[in-house]
């Protein structure tokens, strides 16, 4: 399990850390951390030349770090930058980056944030690796000059290099050259201190105009923006460096690795059988879009449900037994529903079954997963309900677009004329907080990260799906998933004789999307844990996942991978048998 915590709990624990332990101390171990980060970075690209760093020093602890990770480089015959860019940079460090060798660039604070901005410009033309040492954890608000115009023309530099290093990576016409790893990774790789300088929020929002790392080194504890999107997307590689503080206050935000799946799956014994591995009933398709509910379906099979119960337009039955034979079209008992995808509101009747079955589940207190069709036809369904409460084991599946219509509809944005898909998408966490509490359900906001929110509960933000997944039909694999797992649970909970709970199903629904993710990572070619591992890890060249790595698949693909996802979770991590 990844954790985040707010910054300002970190802070207060490495202030209390620092009261038994030297901060100098502290720090050079924290400096220790970038630094070994860049020398691996650096040998892997097999230089025939002395590698070198260009630091960019701010005006507290973090460009202090900065300046020491320069110096111990320095000493390990690196060559070394250290670009002065406040009043007042950490004193001690500067010291020991002199007294090392390092270069002190101290551009002319008092000219334009241009003119101060084209002189780093200058300063880190072909280095190998750019330490962001501007702003840490101290950081408030928005980058105030000169560091927002250093940051922006740096970013330039490095997109134009990317773009040069990107035209040479297609064959040269006179010599077919393809160039090796070594020159293609030739663009300065940013390793930020602690933080991304400027990425700010709390809540994964970005505060303005910061400088993205491909990897971040982070000191004590994952803040926020390590974890939550759309601060996550700029964060690359995440570096654990242990300082050896303790936190005990709850985390802001958590992400399951696949050690922390199996204990979530529901594992069949010799006892087991269709009821006890839970019955998912599927209302999908519709006259418009017939075949949704053959990937729902499908899916649903594949993660492990004792049996599907599939109901949509006839002509979309024959598709959906031809590929899973064993799928009931019948009507009888299920533990969990999925409702909505392929539903079209101008199918009367298909609503009207798909109100009939959320009133016999809403009735049993079963789990109900909505997507689609069943989140556009809000009113009509969740209006036939007892006092229109949907009910703490629904889980809604929308993406920005449709929590923002939803958010629309309920009110939520009511005094600013609704919310639309741009705001959600700037501030995901904030929407999918809203949306639970306007529903009192779970909300699975789906994205390139997808977040797990329950209300009253930490939420959780999954990582795995690679952009490829991005593609017609994954929200239908993941909602096919989603209410196995469902399923799953309510079973389980009625052999124990217990109630499923709402924060147990969301923890399993969340163990549910790191399957789809990873089965789309699977799928696609690539390794099944994401290299964007957060512990001290060895931050090797083949580590770096570029961006487009894997190759493009379908939905059918995902549910192919499916079993081989829940296989390497549960080889993982601890399982929990159901038998
Ligand atoms: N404290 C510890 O136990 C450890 C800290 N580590 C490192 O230290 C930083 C936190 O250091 P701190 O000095 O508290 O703050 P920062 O260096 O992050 O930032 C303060 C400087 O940044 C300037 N600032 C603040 N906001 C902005 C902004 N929006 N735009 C531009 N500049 C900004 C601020 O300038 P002032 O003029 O306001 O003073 C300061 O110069 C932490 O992140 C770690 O990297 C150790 O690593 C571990 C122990
Ligand atoms: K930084």
């Amino acid at each position: 399990m990844i954790s985040a915590f707010d910054t300002a709990t970190i802070r207060q624990a490495e202030y209390d850390l620092v009261a038994h332990a030297p901060l100098d101390h502290v720090m050079k171990k924290a400096a220790g951390a970038v630094a070994e980060t860049c020398a691996q970075l650096i040998a892997a690209r097999d230089l025939a030349r002395a590698g070198r760093v260009v630091a960019l020093v701010g005006g507290g602890d973090n460009g202090g770090d900065a300046l020491y990770a320069v110096a111990m480089l320095a000493r390990s015959a690196i060559e070394c930058d250290a670009v002065i860019l406040h009043a007042e940079p950490h004193p001690r460090g500067c010291q020991a980056a002199e007294d090392a060798g390092v270069h002190l660039v101290r551009p002319d604070l008092s000219r334009s944030p241009r003119a101060v901005a084209q002189a780093v410009a200058r300063t880190v033309i072909g280095c190998d690796v750019i330490i962001d040492g501007l702003v840490g954890t101290g950081g408030r608000g928005a980058l105030r000059e000169p560091f927002a115009t250093v940051v922006t023309l740096v970013r330039a530099g490095l997109a134009d290099a990317g773009d040069r290093l990107g035209r040479t990576r297609r064959q040269s016409p006179q010599t077919g050259h393809r160039p090796g790893t070594s020159e293609r990774s030739r663009r300065p790789l940013v390793v930020a201190v602690d933080t991304p300088s400027g990425l700010g929020g709390e809540d994964g929002s970005v505060a303005g105009v910061h400088l993205p790392a491909d990897v971040t080194v982070t000191m004590g504890a994952l803040k926020p923006q390590a974890v939550l999107p759309p601060a996550s997307y700029s964060v690359g590689q995440v570096r654990l460096c242990d300082l050896g503080v303790t936190i005990s206050t709850p985390e802001r935000a958590r992400s399951l690795g696949a050690g922390d799946v199996g204990c979530a799956w529901s594992v069949p014994g010799p006892s087991d059988h269709k009821y006890t591995r839970g019955v998912a009933q599927v209302v999908a398709g519709s006259t418009e879009y017939p075949f949704t509910g053959v990937m729902c379906v499908e899916a649903a099979a594949r993660t492990g449900a004792g049996m599907v119960r599939y109901s949509g337009p006839a002509e979309a039955s024959l598709a959906v037994l031809s590929r899973v034979p064993e799928a009931v079209g019948a009507p009888g008992r299920f533990q969990a529903c999925l409702l909505g995808p392929g539903l079209s509101e101008r199918d009367d009747a298909r609503i009207e079954q798909a109100g009939e079955l959320m009133r016999t589940a809403h009735a049993a207190n079963l789990p109900m997963v909505l997507d689609a069709g069943a989140l556009r036809a809000w009113r009509r369904l969740v209006s036939q309900l007892p006092g229109g409460e949907i009910g703490p084991l629904a889980v809604l599946t929308p993406h920005a677009g449709e929590a923002a219509m939803l958010l629309t509809h309920l009110g939520a944005g009511s005094q600013r004329g609704g919310i639309s898909r741009a705001e959600v998408e700037a501030e995901p966490l904030r929407w999918a907080t809203r949306l639970t509490e306007c529903t009192g359900a779970i909300v699975v906001l789906k994205g390139a990260a997808t977040l797990i929110v329950a209300p009253g509960e930490i939420p959780y933000v999954q990582h795995q799906a690679p952009a490829w997944a991005g593609t017609a039909g994954s929200g239908d694999v993941l909602a096919g998933i989603l209410v196995a797992v469902a399923a799953a649970a309510q079973a389980q909970s009625e052999q124990a004789g217990a109630e499923l709970t709402q924060a147990d199903l969301a923890r399993r629904i969340a163990a549910g999307v790191w399957v789809h993710g990873t089965a789309a990572r699977l799928a696609a070619g690539l390794r099944p844990d994401r290299p964007a591992a957060v512990d001290a890890l060895s931050v090797q060249a083949e580590d770096v996942e570029p961006i487009g790595a894997g190759a493009p698949i379908i939905a059918t693909d995902i549910i192919a991978a499916v079993p081989q996802a829940i296989r390497h979770a549960l080889a993982a991590g601890p399982l929990r048998y159901a038998g």
